[in-house]
């Protein structure tokens, strides 16, 4: 009898018949229409065009997700489809004997990943890495796998663990809107990018339910709080404030309607983010109380008013710079809500202390109106980042479970996607570091360990070869030599350099170096870096000082004075232990930047990855205009080749996807001890043993079993090892 068509087992004969005609069909003549290919391994010829034709096919017939191997392929919508993240679909999936044989679905990812906890596959802990440009629908795909585990993974027990479980998993889905109204905003690229990086770990006790979450974010774009690209705006939740209200609060904030804010750009664009009492009430949820949150939101009106506090230059350089007549007033109301000492406020902008020789004397010098600028918006940034980090750990210790009730997680991450603006600088340098990063992990994962396995293994392989961004990575963070060391250096040196400066010297210094481009059209001084999903070029100008993020000793000492509840616990005026910021404010600062702190926390973030078992979901975004119903070939085929799809397809198609450890192996499958070798189908075969007597680890099979397994659905099982085939059905 057929065993296998194009890689399918049969199940029960009328189901194996009308799955066999299909197979037997799509194998011979390629009759079946391209939408209906769940699976682009079936491409006949995989190529980029096949690849892209297929998934064009599927995106016109309103079908968004496709398996490709190993991967699965999101198509962003850009539209509300009725029932696609339905609950009673989360428990169809979930309940399914064979999830894999339903429509592919990031609810297939989600519960092969839980049933790989379940199952105590090796690594039991397990990450499912979302990946794609801006816009591509790494944020959305997340918040509804979160959505997912809270269903499947929800507490079926006693009425009162039910209640505690729908508390934490409530909590958890809560945790989403407070940080996006925080931590997202509106860009070019997409209306809700996230500007910060987040890996949340849900953590799941023995019986494989829910009891807690972490979450740990990478690096805010914090300069974003005082300075928005042109189209642009600030992260949300100042909109919301603005917009949300009420005629009390506004009283008390300050913020009469119709007040324009600099730091407030595009006012007048409506989101569906903008909406204040979905935070309000998530914020609650996760134990912030009305008068925390009202203090909170004071503080950004604060902030707001800051930023509309301009200076002018001082015709005698002794003194400093005074403030725009129409602007004083900005001063005092963020005095008054940032509860500091207006004069203080003002002098912490306008005047400069140095400490100097063996006494530390102090001399005090006026800053010029670009300084007295810079120091407003770091002023801004610091409160605005110590905000953030506050937030996060508030919601951390709201949803984080005793580590004594858990014994594995699945870790979520969802990082920026690729950025390439009119104007980069440090924030998309770092933002397409990670990018690299995370493709890096991919290929040294899947698209190289696994050939090398084969190889090792003896089995019949013909390389396929892929695109490695190691001279990529190599560029960016190399050593001894790379950008990121040239611009810490600059950092370390403190010397005046100037931004032509920065690009000769990466230029000469790095030249030859494949990945680096110069864009000889440009005027302002910039290097350009071939990413594995494009060019970008960056600009040099405030790149060092970026990277120094240095906050003036006087900004801390006066946000220490301030009365306000909130401040002062963000600010203790007597902190245990001195913040980097603190630090780097000092004359003898340590050569901490932000690319060197970056890097540590994706070093950290890619260890965790390493010990776990990854599933890889990539989110391709079919236009850059957030059109539904718009596939424009150009643009995914970019995403496509940048991924390496058709190679992973490719690997995929011929490889094993699923790996199980032997040990490991043998505790899923011991009734399989009870088979014994059927030789009559020259293929190794395997069929039920009347009686087996032999021990676990001694039967029949356990000699030849090897940690790769082609294929292990829940009814059937096939293995192969080098030229061995087992097949048991
Ligand atoms: N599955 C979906 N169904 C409907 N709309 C979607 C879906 N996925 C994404 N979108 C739309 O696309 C927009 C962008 O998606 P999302 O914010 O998830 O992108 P992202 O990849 O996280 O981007 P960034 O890297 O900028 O944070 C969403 O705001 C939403 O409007």
């Amino acid at each position: 009898m057929l065993q296998q068509v194009n890689g399918h087992s049969l199940g029960s004969d009328a189901e194996g018949r009308a799955s066999l005609k299909g197979d037997l069909r799509e194998f011979l003549g390629g009759e079946i229409p391209l939408h209906q290919l769940d699976d682009l391994t079936k491409v006949n010829p995989v190529t980029l065009e096949t690849v892209l034709r297929c998934l064009q096919a599927r995106y016109t017939e309103d079908i968004f997700y496709t398996n490709a191997g190993c991967t699965l392929v999101a198509l962003n919508p850009f539209k509300h489809v009725p029932q696609l993240y339905a609950p009673e679909l989360m428990q169809e999936y979930h309940a399914a004997p064979q999830p894999q044989k339903l429509k592919p679905h990031i609810f297939t990812v989600g519960e092969q990943t839980y049933r790989n906890v379940k199952s105590l596959i090796e690594p039991v802990n397990q990450s499912i890495v979302v990946s794609g440009e801006s816009g591509a629908g790494k944020t959305w795909t997340s918040r509804c796998l979160m959505k997912f585990y809270a269903v499947v993974a929800a507490s079926p027990t006693s009425c009162e663990n039910h209640k505690i479980a729908e508390r934490i998993e409530q909590r958890i889905l809560n945790s989403n809107p407070v940080m996006e109204a925080f931590g997202n905003a509106c860009t070019l690229r997409n209306s809700n990018s996230s500007r910060f990086g987040k890996f949340i770990q849900l953590q799941l006790n023995r019986a494989q339910q829910m009891t807690g979450a972490a979450v740990q974010t990478y690096l805010l774009e914090k300069t974003r709080v005082a300075c928005q690209a042109s189209s642009e705006r600030n992260f949300h939740i100042f909109y919301q404030i603005c917009k949300g209200a009420t005629e009390d609060e506004r009283l008390q904030w300050h913020l009469p309607e119709g007040t324009a804010f600099s730091w407030l750009p595009n006012p007048e664009s409506s989101l569906e983010e903008d909406c204040f009492e979905v935070t309000r009430e998530a914020m609650l949820h996760l134990g912030i109380d009305t008068p925390t949150q009202n203090n909170i939101f004071k503080v950004l009106a604060g902030l707001l008013h800051l930023g509309n506090v301009h200076f002018v230059d001082s015709e005698d350089e002794a003194l400093p710079c005074q403030v725009m007549d129409d602007t004083k007033v900005s001063v005092r109301t963020s005095a008054l809500l940032l509860q500091l000492p207006e004069k203080m406020l003002l002098e912490s902008m306008q005047i400069r202390t140095i400490k100097a020789g063996r006494q530390q004397q102090v001399f005090q010098k006026p800053c010029s109106r670009a300084e007295c600028d810079t120091r407003r918006d770091c002023l801004a940034k610091l409160i605005y980042a110590r905000l953030f980090d506050w937030l996060v750990s508030v919601i951390n210790s709201s949803i984080c479970a005793d580590s004594k009730s858990w014994t594995a997680f699945i870790g979520l991450l969802d990082v920026y996607g690729f950025e390439s603006f009119p104007k980069n600088s440090l924030e998309q340098l770092c933002i397409n570091y990670a990018n690299e990063k995370l493709q890096q992990h991919f290929v040294a994962h899947y698209l190289r360990a696994q050939q090398e396995e084969y190889e090792v293994e003896g089995l019949e392989w013909s390389f396929v070869n892929y695109q490695d961004n190691q001279t990529c990575l190599d560029l960016l963070e190399g050593s001894p030599i790379s950008i990121c060391s040239l611009i810490n250096e600059e950092c370390r040196l403190n010397r005046p350099s100037s931004a032509a400066q920065l690009q000769t010297r990466i230029e000469s210094t790095l030249a030859g170096r494949p990945c680096l481009g110069h864009n000889k059209l440009s005027r302002e001084p910039s290097f350009v870096v071939v990413h594995f999903a494009g060019p970008v070029r960056y600009h040099t100008a405030g790149l060092v000082e970026k990277n120094k993020d240095p906050v003036p000793p006087e900004l801390t000492e006066l946000l220490q004075q301030s009365q306000d509840p909130l401040l002062t616990m963000l600010f203790p005026a007597n902190p245990e232990e001195k913040t980097q910021e603190e630090l780097s404010g000092q004359s003898r600062a340590p050569a901490l930047t932000v690319v060197s702190k970056f890097k540590a926390s994706l070093e950290q973030l890619l260890q965790v990855l390493h010990n776990t078992t990854p599933h890889y979901i990539r989110c391709i975004k079919p236009n850059s205009q957030s059109q539904p119903q718009s596939f424009l070939q150009e643009e995914v085929l970019n995403q496509l080749e940048a991924c390496g799809l058709v190679e992973t397809i490719h690997i995929s198609a011929a490889g094993f996807p699923i790996r199980v450890s032997h040990q490991n192996f043998m505790e899923r499958y011991k009734l399989l001890r009870r088979l014994r070798p059927r030789t009559s189908s020259g293929l190794g075969g395997l069929e039920p043993a009347k009686e087996s007597s032999a021990p676990l680890g001694t039967g029949p099979f356990c000699g030849c079993l090897s940690s790769l397994v082609s294929s292990i659905c829940f009814g059937g099982l096939c293995l192969q090892r080098g030229t061995r085939q087992l097949t048991v059905v």
